[in-house]
């Protein structure tokens, strides 16, 4: 919890854990915008969601993955420290690792599109702000090299 010192109240926000996977194909990596219904709706994020107690960001993204993709993923490493952002509901802690898809099924469930783009135009697109580091930590990746022990 952070405490926050408003008009001589604290209020209270809620820490929500998150975990995002960056999933990587050749030079590509994946970007998934939010259905416009949803909280935050329209902007762009890494597919994946919050972390469940006694979950592990590597299970929680996998199970996230079958969830929202009905696809199975490889987690790798995590591509930066992780990212605080205060948002009006919460206060988010994001975690993004880099993952490659086993399966290719896209069955959207959270999101209205994906997008497979170069390092350097995923920056161009309009990203939930906690994910501003993240993108600029990925586009100085070299991703040939990020390692999978598979
Ligand atoms: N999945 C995901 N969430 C992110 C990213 N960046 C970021 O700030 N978030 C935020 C948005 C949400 O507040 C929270 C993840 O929650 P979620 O996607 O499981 O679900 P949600 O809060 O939209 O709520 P709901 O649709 O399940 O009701 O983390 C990201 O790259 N991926």
């Amino acid at each position: 919890m952070q405490n926050r010192v408003n008009e001589g109240k604290v209020q209270m926000k809620k820490d929500i854990y998150v975990v995002g996977a960056a999933l990587i194909s050749g030079d590509k990596v994946l970007a998934a915008k939010r259905k416009a219904e949803r909280t935050l709706g329209g902007m762009w994020e890494f597919p994946g969601g919050k972390i469940k107690d006694g979950e592990t960001p590597q299970m929680a993204l996998k199970r996230e993955l079958v969830e929202e993709f009905a696809d199975r993923i490889i987690v790798g490493p995590r591509v930066a420290m992780p990212v605080t952002y205060e948002y009006a509901f919460g206060v988010v802690h994001l975690s993004v690792y880099y993952a490659k898809m086993l399966t290719q099924n896209y069955n959207l469930i959270a999101h209205s599109r994906v997008r497979w783009m170069s390092q350097v135009k995923l920056k161009e697109l309009e990203w939930l702000p906690a994910n501003l580091p993240i993108i600029a930590q990925i586009a100085q990746n070299d991703l040939k090299r990020v390692s999978f022990n598979d």
